[in-house]
């Protein structure tokens, strides 16, 4: 397990843009805390700026008030070179580099630390394997960026990134455009990383079931609110999860980690294990099912599965939720 050391932080942070000399402040008074060692996912709306936050992270973008620290000295006393050693990215953006080999590409990644002729040295090319092994591709090596799914090419991109050997890596949405098994793997892949390599890894996503499933800390981004940082359990627990929900109709269920309809619903008496019943309220409401006046109760069992709708006069069994919908639908 890596040790939790605090790399990078802010305090007071105001972030934006210039435009002819007026500042447009996108978010303000943003505190964190990056750790190596740790998963962190950034999450909030659609511009909410959180890519404006992690350019200003990488040093791309001037922060309008306050500093990023890394280490313990201003990301602005650093220079380009020593901050592409320490910090490496993966953004969105597609590579346009389609004859180029998955090696070629993950060689990229020791640029900043190759002489100005850019030859590699046995050093680098170790770190070079290492990240192919660390991320699963070695059966990849050979082959052009153009042959790759978009889910290798993702792989590809991390290890990149993972040659450049920074102590943090930050990645916009990379499980953007992937089928759920790949996003399980990148994710599940990236909290290796940090946790077997040490690094600070910070990760934007809209993904949340899985960042609940492998994130370590939450940086929620919220408009006009502080960042709120903290473990996602903490956040599910306390009902600050639902700061990614504002309209108030959507709730993040805390038994069922699902974000449900959260406006309320008259339900018949339904009798069976939460498991089973919560499927059947799914399907009541769905579908907007009524019953007859006379319904005492609805039970649901599992083995056999049976759903049992009794009246007051008549009893109707249901082998499947299909059944049951048909007839009552
Ligand atoms: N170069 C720019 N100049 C001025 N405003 C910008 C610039 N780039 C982005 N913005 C604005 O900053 C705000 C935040 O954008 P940003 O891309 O950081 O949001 P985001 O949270 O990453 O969104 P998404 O989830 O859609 O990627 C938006 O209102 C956007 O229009």
């Amino acid at each position: 397990m890596g040790d939790r050391k605090i790399i990078l932080k802010s305090n007071g942070l105001n972030l934006g843009y210039k435009k002819q000399g007026e500042s447009i402040i996108i978010a303000e008074d943003i505190d964190f805390e990056l750790k190596k060692g740790a998963l962190t996912c950034l999450l909030g709306p659609n511009g909410v700026g959180k890519s404006t936050l992690i350019k200003t992270i990488m040093g791309q973008l001037p922060a309008l008030q306050g500093s990023v620290i890394l280490d313990d000295s201003p990301l602005g006393d650093y220079s380009l070179k020593e901050l592409s050693k320490r910090i490496a990215v993966v953004l969105t953006d597609k590579v346009s580099l389609g004859n180029v080999t998955v090696y070629q590409l993950v060689s990229l990644g020791r640029i900043p630390h190759t002489t100005w002729l850019g030859s590699m040295s046995s050093m680098d090319h170790t770190k070079v394997e290492k990240a192919i092994e660390v991320t699963h591709i070695s059966y990849l090596k050979d082959k052009v960026l153009s042959e790759l799914s978009d889910g290798q090419l993702q792989k590809v991109m991390i290890a990149r990134a993972l040659a450049q050997d920074g102590e943090i890596l930050i990645l916009d949405e990379p499980t953007a455009h992937l089928d759920l098994i790949n996003r399980f793997e990148i994710m599940h892949l990236l909290r290796k990383i940090a946790k077997e390599e040490n690094k600070a890894v910070l990760v934007v996503t809209h993904d949340l079931e899985i960042a609940i499933d492998t994130a370590d800390e939450f940086w929620l981004m919220q408009c006009g609110l502080p960042l709120e940082c903290a473990a996602p359990e903490d956040l599910i627990v306390s009902g600050k999860i639902n700061l990614l929900l504002p309209s108030g109709t959507l709730k993040f269920n805390p038994i069922t980690g699902k974000i449900q309809d959260s406006t309320p619903y008259d339900y018949p008496i339904i009798q069976g294990d939460v498991k089973l019943t919560n499927w059947l309220k799914l399907i009541i409401r769905k579908n907007s099912l009524v019953f007859d006046e006379d319904l005492q109760v609805i039970s649901i069992l599992e083995n056999p599965f049976l759903i049992k709708v009794k009246g007051e006069k008549k009893e109707q069994n249901y082998n499947s939720f299909k059944a049951f919908l048909e007839d009552l639908s």
